[in-house]
């Protein structure tokens, strides 16, 4: 009898040639397979041996992102590993405040510096998800010292996306035998980067198993003491609940606890990057569009004004809004909106298709292009992988009209538009601002920032109403004014800010000018 749990089992061998043989065998038939997309135009492999995966997988990749929409419209072929072919469709796509007292010309003083915002708005993100999803809180806001948890999670993105190339075989990796074998090999790679990410995960299953256990005896603790039986007694976070319809479960429906530990993570990943992606990117537009900037807080103002005026009891509020008036606030609304069209966090993600499927397709007659405009459709074999350009279909000017590329939160205030929290789920998907004929599969207002379909983001209400709140908050007490600093958005699959520090230094991080300008009181 073959012992799969040993180290020195025959079968290892064996097992690591199979699945070599598999993977040569699946590049071949890949590569046997390029004639379905002989007519769809793309750019020039960069390479022979890496295709264009240099350049999709690059942190500096968006303006090549960018000219795929561009130059080759609805779908252009981009080449894999040994000129394999791929599809992709349309991408395509504080600290303290640092004191400075100025005169700005009214005569009063102003207080207001320098804060990196990005850094700021990750730990508020990941404070808020950490809470609502683990009942956790990880990194209080007044601490200096990074949890090592939440240093984990804001590396692993980047470290992951620095070797997206060899990522590519992953799913002829998870074959090779056990998992104790999988992860012997991972410890005996002599990659930097391969051990940082083996350590990045060591720390989140980590803390994940200790989160759970600490739930757990919680549940435990509130049962005994019969605090369980109210509403109010209940721990609202996503973990604790789960937990519970756990054990309510049938024996055979419930999931184990390497079950449980990996939704805690994968609903932190879902929730953290992206959100602090799209905030830092709506406070950097607002420092620069002051215009914008000013209707949304002449809107906040207005808010708070009607609040003190109908609230006796302001101590108790503490110069809050409520989270209806937050998210029926037009302005904040339609800035939330427009930056997660043109600047989605995660501008295209990557699909294997599983059935042979064809789709249609209209090639571009522009003449930069070399496109065939005979073709309507493209047949795309089983296996083929796709990229879905979701910033590039964000972009499309026939469903978003001539301005389709630029970012103008005011498309958003005509009645036309359906607010997400009022209407039905169908007018909610499909209000645009543009009555277009082209029909976006999209879970949020014909946009695909949160994908569509059976897997869209499940995390698209929450994130509306984390984002409306915490800018809200920030955006009532000071207004932000953009520094000299040169900006760089960098693709590592969610968009993160740095900034240029000389011509070949970057650093990480968003530094904006915060002027302290109350509108509570
Ligand atoms: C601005 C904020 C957000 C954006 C732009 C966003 C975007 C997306 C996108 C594009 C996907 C599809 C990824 C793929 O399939 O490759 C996704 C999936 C997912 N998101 Fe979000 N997301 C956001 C916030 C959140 C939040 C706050 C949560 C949790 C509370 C969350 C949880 C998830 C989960 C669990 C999935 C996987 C769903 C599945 O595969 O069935 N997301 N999100």
């Amino acid at each position: 009898m073959i012992d799969f749990q040993s180290p020195n089992s025959p079968l290892l061998p064996s097992l690591t040639s199979a699945a070599l043989a598999f993977t040569i065998y699946s590049i071949l038939r890949r590569i046997l397979r390029e004639e379905p997309f002989r007519d769809i135009p793309g750019p020039k492999a960069e390479s022979w041996t890496m295709g264009n995966l240099k350049q999709l997988f690059n942190s500096k990749g968006l303006p090549f992102h960018e000219s795929l929409t561009d130059k080759f419209g609805g779908i252009a072929k981009v080449y894999g590993f040994f000129g394999l072919v791929k599809v992709l469709s349309n991408e395509i796509t504080g600290s303290e405040l640092a004191e400075q007292t100025k005169e700005n010309g009214t005569g009063k003083g102003r207080r207001g510096g320098v804060l990196d915002m990005s850094e700021w708005i990750s730990r508020v993100s990941l404070e808020m998800v950490g809470r609502a999803i683990l009942g956790y809180s990880f990194d209080p806001l007044d601490s200096r010292v990074n949890n090592p948890y939440t240093s984990a999670i804001k590396e692993l993105i980047p470290t992951l996306f620095s070797f997206a190339l060899a990522r590519q075989f992953t799913p002829f990796v998870v074959k090779l035998g056990p998992a104790w074998f999988r992860r012997k090999l991972v410890e005996w790679m002599p990659s930097r980067r391969v051990q940082k990410v083996k350590e990045i995960s060591d720390v989140m299953h980590d803390y994940a198993g200790k989160i759970l256990k600490e739930r757990r005896d919680q549940q435990t603790r509130l049962l005994a003491d019969g605090e369980d039986s109210g509403e109010s007694g209940r721990p609202k976070d996503v973990i604790s609940m789960l937990l519970k319809a756990n054990e309510k479960a049938q024996k055979e429906e419930r999931m184990s606890d390497d079950e449980l530990t990996g939704q805690m993570t994968v609903l932190i990943f879902g929730a953290q990057d992206t959100t602090s992606s799209a905030l830092s990117r709506i406070i950097y537009l607002l420092s620069t569009h002051p215009e914008v900037q000013e209707q949304v807080r002449a809107e906040l103002r207005e808010a708070h004004r009607r609040r003190r005026s109908q609230s006796d009891d302001d101590e108790q509020e503490n110069g809050r809004l409520d989270q209806e008036t937050i998210m029926s606030l037009p302005w904040l609304d339609a800035v939330v909106k427009e930056t997660l069209r043109m600047y989605p966090s995660v501008p295209f993600v990557r699909r294997s298709c599983v059935k042979e499927t064809t789709i249609p397709y209209t090639p571009l007659s522009d003449s930069t292009s070399d496109s065939h405009p005979q073709t309507t459709s493209v047949r795309v074999p089983k296996g083929t992988t796709i990229f879905i350009g979701i910033q590039g279909m964000n972009r499309l000017e026939e469903v978003w009209g001539d301005d389709a590329k630029e970012w103008k939160p005011q498309r958003w205030m005509s009645d036309s538009t359906t607010d997400i929290a009022d209407g039905t789920e169908e007018e909610r998907k499909s209000s645009t601002p543009y009555k277009s004929t082209v029909k976006i599969p999209a879970a949020f207002c014909g946009m695909l920032s949160f994908l569509g379909g059976g897997r869209a983001c499940i995390g698209l209400r929450f994130a509306m109403i984390e984002m409306k709140i915490i800018l809200a908050t920030i955006f009532s007490k000071m207004h932000f004014e953009p520094t000299e600093d040169e900006i760089i958005w960098n693709l590592s699959q969610i968009i993160s800010p740095s900034v240029r520090k000389g011509s070949q230094m970057e650093e990480k991080g968003m530094p904006v000018r915060a002027v302290l300008d109350d509108l509570t009181v």
